[in-house]
């Protein structure tokens, strides 16, 4: 589980449990070796009991009280609503998510892997055509864009995809391999603590739902990789080393085929091919970075890090109103998106005290990863309705998000009528669709009603809005909390 509760204290105190204490180094260490171990076991454990404390801290805090104000975190898939959270957490209970940081490794190269495979489906003449049999093309080719499906006819762009494409599955298969590796990683610690389920429907720990890896909100994926241990299972290594000591870790894989993934992203002809395809990928900027032996992800790779979201995942913290006020004891819940999930979402309707919408307003051309046959706009305007319409909801205060704005709209937004095609007139055209659509479908006219153009990914940008957002929802509530 992503939220605090799910990183039991006594699980995080690696270099203390029995078990450690009868691991022994290899015997073969040199003093350098030796050297080099103590010092990187000295750092982990003073990082790891400088987090225990201040994350006892902020577990004593939220013990007190039971919550104030529950917040409910709603919007369709890689709307962002886990990005949120993490802004959240990253708020207001920083220590948990410096614990969690670097668990969150494995994901950015299961993400960076998935990235590879991406580029060779498309750039492949044979993967072509398999796509292009199948009915819903657009949500294998990318993420749930409309893709361009034309097989390639002319024989010499056939050729060249040919050779593009045995190149770099040869030089890359060392990658492509790496992913079940990694899920096994990330799957090993998806076990117990039924504690922190919650209303989760699903059956099976992980699933790959066209193509997308999620992780069951009851799994513990991160409890054992937080502070960066080798995951190697190996007993008879009889050791407990940093994960680039450890030669099965990961990283060598992608340090050894950096160069390869670089030319594969920088090749012209490649390039040519995903712009064709209408194939978005990130920039390839921090390549370098993420294949470092000792790379550890910052808070903006933890936020860029994709995780499909199955369940409900909870995360508590405590804001401090000062002396008279004393404190206030606040939950977030976090739902999954798709379509599938959205049947965990009505139990939370009972007693939430605000609600925030999130819409990716830059996912104009695109369609549903879920069912290629949806515009992502046309089921955001969809879901927005029925959350105002609904009666249980009726005076709950809601924040709308207009998310993933800044992100070069103008590439992808259609034209509106004689408005221009460009971000200015077609945010504010959708900020009125949604009041528009709110106004006509609620029926209390009264209802608060926040409207914010955000990317969520943004620390700095986010953390102002978040704290506009707690000052509304606070007033809003302290009379109904007798907080005053
Ligand atoms: N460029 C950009 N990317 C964003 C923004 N907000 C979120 N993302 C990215 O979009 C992806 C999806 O975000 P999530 O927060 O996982 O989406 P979600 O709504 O939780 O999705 P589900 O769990 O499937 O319901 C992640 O890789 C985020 O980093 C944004 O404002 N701009
Ligand atoms: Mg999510």
């Amino acid at each position: 589980m992503v939220a605090a509760k799910s990183i039991p204290q006594n699980h995080r105190h690696s270099l203390t449990d029995p078990l450690d204490a009868v691991l022994r180094p290899p015997s073969d260490e040199t003093p350098a070796q030796r050297e080099m171990r103590i010092l990187a076991e000295q750092q982990a454990k003073h990082i790891s009991d400088a987090i225990d404390e201040q994350l006892r801290v902020e577990r004593a805090e939220l013990k007190k009280n039971k919550p104030d104000v529950k917040i409910l975190l709603l919007g369709q898939s890689e709307s962002g609503k886990s990005t949120t959270l993490k802004q959240f957490q990253l708020l207001h209970t920083p220590a948990a998510f410096q614990a969690e940081r670097m668990a969150w490794r494995i994901v950015i190269y299961l993400n960076l892997v998935r990235s590879v495979r991406r580029v060779l489906d498309t750039i492949s003449a044979e993967r072509e055509e398999e796509i292009s049999e199948l009915s819903d093309t657009a949500s294998l080719l990318s993420d749930g864009q409309t893709a361009v499906s034309s097989v390639s006819t002319d024989p010499e762009t056939r050729r060249i995809a040919a050779e593009k494409y045995a190149e770099y599955s040869t030089a890359l298969a060392p990658v492509l391999e790496l992913e079940a590796r990694l899920i096994r990683n990330l799957r090993e610690d998806d076990d117990e603590d039924e504690a922190t389920r919650l209303g989760d429907g699903s059956a099976p720990g992980w699933s790959v739902p066209r193509g997308e890896y999620a992780v069951r909100t009851t799994s513990n994926w991160k409890r054992a990789l937080t502070l960066g241990r080798s995951r190697s299972k190996r007993k008879s290594a009889s050791v407990s080393v940093p994960w680039w000591e450890d030669p099965s870790d990961p990283v060598h894989t992608l340090e050894s085929c950096r160069n390869s993934m670089n030319r594969l992203w920088k090749d012209e002809w490649v390039r040519r091919r995903l712009v064709e395809k209408r194939v978005r990928l990130q920039e390839s900027s921090g390549l370098c970075r993420i294949t470092a032996k000792m790379y550890a992800p910052t808070d903006e790779d933890v936020l860029k890090a994709r995780l499909k979201t199955v369940g409900v995942v909870e995360h508590s913290f405590t804001i401090n109103m000062g002396s008279i006020r004393g404190n206030s004891n606040w939950v977030i819940y976090d739902v999954g998106g798709s379509r599938s999930q959205r049947h965990a979402w009505a139990p939370f309707f009972q007693d939430v005290n605000a609600i925030i919408f999130l819409a990716p307003i830059s996912a104009f051309d695109q369609v549903l990863t879920e069912d290629s046959r949806v515009n992502r706009l046309e089921d955001s305007l969809l879901l927005w309705r029925a959350v105002v319409s609904n009666k249980l909801l009726e005076k709950v205060p809601i924040v709308l998000f207009l998310n993933k704005s800044w992100c070069s709209v103008e590439n992808h937004l259609l034209t509106y009528g004689d408005r221009p095609n460009e971000y200015e007139p077609v945010s504010k055209y959708l900020r009125n669709k949604f009041g528009l659509l709110h106004n006509q479908n609620s029926s209390n006219r009264d209802r608060e009603l926040f409207i914010h153009f955000t990317a969520v990914i943004d620390k700095a940008k986010t953390a102002q809005i978040i704290t506009s957002v707690r000052e509304a929802i606070l007033r809003i509530n302290l009379k109904t909390l007798k907080l005053m």
